[in-house]
């Protein structure tokens, strides 16, 4: 295949995964969005953690909250929990790798707080770690996975959020979480300006 092929390959399998993922994911996103919303309005925060990729979402999340998405309103309490190299080399030195979010929690985490949690293949230790703590401190989880769920999709509680993005391959799920991420944005947006109900 020559690379003009894999190009354009790789372009429709993305578009192909998005549409695919719209009837399994419309509904838990909205349900996630307005679950943040209740929460930062009754003086909550949303968190977000993940690994790699996933990272990078977490900030691109929360600097959209924290900041502005597109429109104009009120700045929102959004916190990534990958940002500090202090926080995040001490605590996988001194204890464990699979700790690194999880302390976090322990210390900012409050009872109605979110935890958006991110893993493409849902087994990321110190992603798991991170949604045992949340539980522990009343937080609730939003959950954005691919393959399934991995590991994450046994151990969420009833009244957490699962977004899982109906496919295998990491790139593709990571374009389905960067799409899932502009919709809670947008989402908020709208439900905290009135724009739908
Ligand atoms: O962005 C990519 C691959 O596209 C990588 O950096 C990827 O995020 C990393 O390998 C992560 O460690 C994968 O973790 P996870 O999504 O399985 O939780
Ligand atoms: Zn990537």
């Amino acid at each position: 295949m020559s690379l003009a092929d894999r190009i354009q390959q790789q372009f429709k399998d993305s578009a192909a995964t998005k549409t695919a993922a719209l009837a399994a994911m419309a509904a838990p996103i909205e349900a996630a969005a307005r679950r943040m919303v209740h929460s930062l309005a009754a003086g909550g925060k949303v968190m977000a953690c993940g690994n790699g990729g996933s990272a990078a979402d977490s900030q691109h999340f929360a600097a959209e909250l924290l900041n502005r998405f597109e429109k104009e309103r009120p700045p929102l309490a959004a916190i990534a929990l990958t940002t500090d190299t202090s926080t995040l080399t001490s605590i996988a030195n001194d204890y464990r790798y699979e700790d690194v979010f999880a302390k976090q929690i322990q210390a900012l985490g409050r009872r109605g707080d979110v935890l958006l949690a991110i893993s493409t293949s849902g087994n990321s230790p110190n992603v798991i770690e991170a949604i045992r703590a949340a539980h522990a401190h009343g937080v609730t989880v939003v959950a954005l996975t691919g393959r399934g769920g991995g590991k994450i999709a046994a151990l969420l509680a009833a009244d957490d959020i699962h977004l899982c993005v109906p496919a295998e391959r990491t790139a593709r799920i990571q374009e389905v979480h960067l799409l899932t991420i502009h919709c809670l944005c947008d989402g908020i947006d709208a439900l905290i300006l009135g724009e739908t109900q």
